[in-house]
């Protein structure tokens, strides 16, 4: 009897985004960069031989068939024909609709904790593959390395940049992706940039004067972020971030704010958090 498997579902997040156009589906091109942090879910596993995929979470507002951790299990069941079920226990950590990629990770780590859990033998690239009919932040999460994405998210190309120290704020508002995307004064025609080498210091998050305008407590924390160093919007937000060359000087920072601001520290990581406790278990 295999005992309880548990993971990490760490945080991304978009180093820069950029939109390059619109495809016929009404998803976008991107040109984005993706670094995880050590900031994370935590998945626990428990093998069921009776086939019932049952997720045990004080998630209240996502129900349980649409849960994108039940949605993977299942998907993953369908492609393998395997007759085993599960019982997943998630410590939600992360915040919801914040950018920072939550529950794609949560799929990403519920395919790859099911892989080994299950014994299934399946590659990463049909991880990745599968991941994707989840949602476009799943393959990065699903490939573990910090990576340029272009198409919609899914082409991705592995690179290793600076790993320093984050502030991330969350202004508790909820952005949804689907709104900003359909936003009709997004950009969506910046031009493409050579992705090698990794582009450093003023880039741009093109959803982030958008984000800004709809919503000012985005634009209050970038501002409040910003008096310390290079402020940006992670994804579609509502997360903000900023990096700092050590943990003391980012928890001071993050001491300062605290009377008007939620927010955590953690450490950007190119390899995240998922592979390396997986690599530990080989
Ligand atoms: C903004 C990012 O977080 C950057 O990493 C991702 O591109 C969004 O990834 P995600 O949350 O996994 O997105 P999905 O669940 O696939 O899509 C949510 C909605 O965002 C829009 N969407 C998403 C990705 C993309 N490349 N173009 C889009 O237009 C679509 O309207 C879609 O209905
Ligand atoms: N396991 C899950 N954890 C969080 N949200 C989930 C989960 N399963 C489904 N969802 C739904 O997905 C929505 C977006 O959640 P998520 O935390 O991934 O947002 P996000 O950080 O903005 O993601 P992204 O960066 O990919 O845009 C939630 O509002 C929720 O309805």
């Amino acid at each position: 009897m295999m005992s309880r498997l548990t993971l990490p579902a760490p945080a991304k997040l978009n180093l820069m985004l950029h939109i390059l156009g619109r495809r016929a589906d009404g998803y976008h091109e991107l040109q984005t960069l993706f670094q995880f942090l050590d900031h994370a879910d935590e998945l626990s596993f428990d093998l069921r031989d009776d086939g019932q995929v049952i997720l045990h979470s004080d998630l209240k507002d996502v129900p349980h068939e649409s849960n994108l951790i039940v949605r993977a299990a299942r998907k993953l069941q369908q492609l393998t024909g395997c007759p085993l079920g599960v019982d997943i226990y998630l410590k939600k950590v992360l915040p919801m609709g914040g950018g920072i990629g939550g529950g794609s990770s949560d799929a990403a780590t519920t395919l790859l904790g099911l892989n080994h859990l299950w014994q299934l033998g399946c590659s990463e690239d049909q991880l990745a593959e599968l991941g994707l009919t989840l949602g476009a932040d799943v393959p990065v999460f699903v490939r573990g390395h910090a990576a340029f994405a272009e198409g919609v998210g899914e082409k991705l190309t592995p690179v290793d940049p600076e790993e320093p120290w984050y502030v991330v704020l969350v202004p508790q508002v909820f952005v949804s992706t689907a709104e900003i995307f359909s936003h009709p004064l997004l950009t969506r025609n910046s031009p493409p940039i050579k992705m090698r080498p990794v582009p450093k210091g003023n880039s741009r998050n093109d959803c982030q004067p958008v984000v800004e305008q709809s919503y000012p407590e985005v634009r209050n924390s970038l501002n409040l972020l910003g008096k310390f160093t290079d402020a940006r919007l992670t994804g579609t937000g509502s997360c903000v971030f900023g990096a700092f060359p050590s943990k003391a000087e980012a928890d001071k920072v993050l001491a300062l704010l605290t009377e008007t601001q939620t927010g955590f520290v953690a450490k950007g990581s190119n390899i995240s958090m998922l592979h390396r406790t997986l690599q530990g278990l080989l």
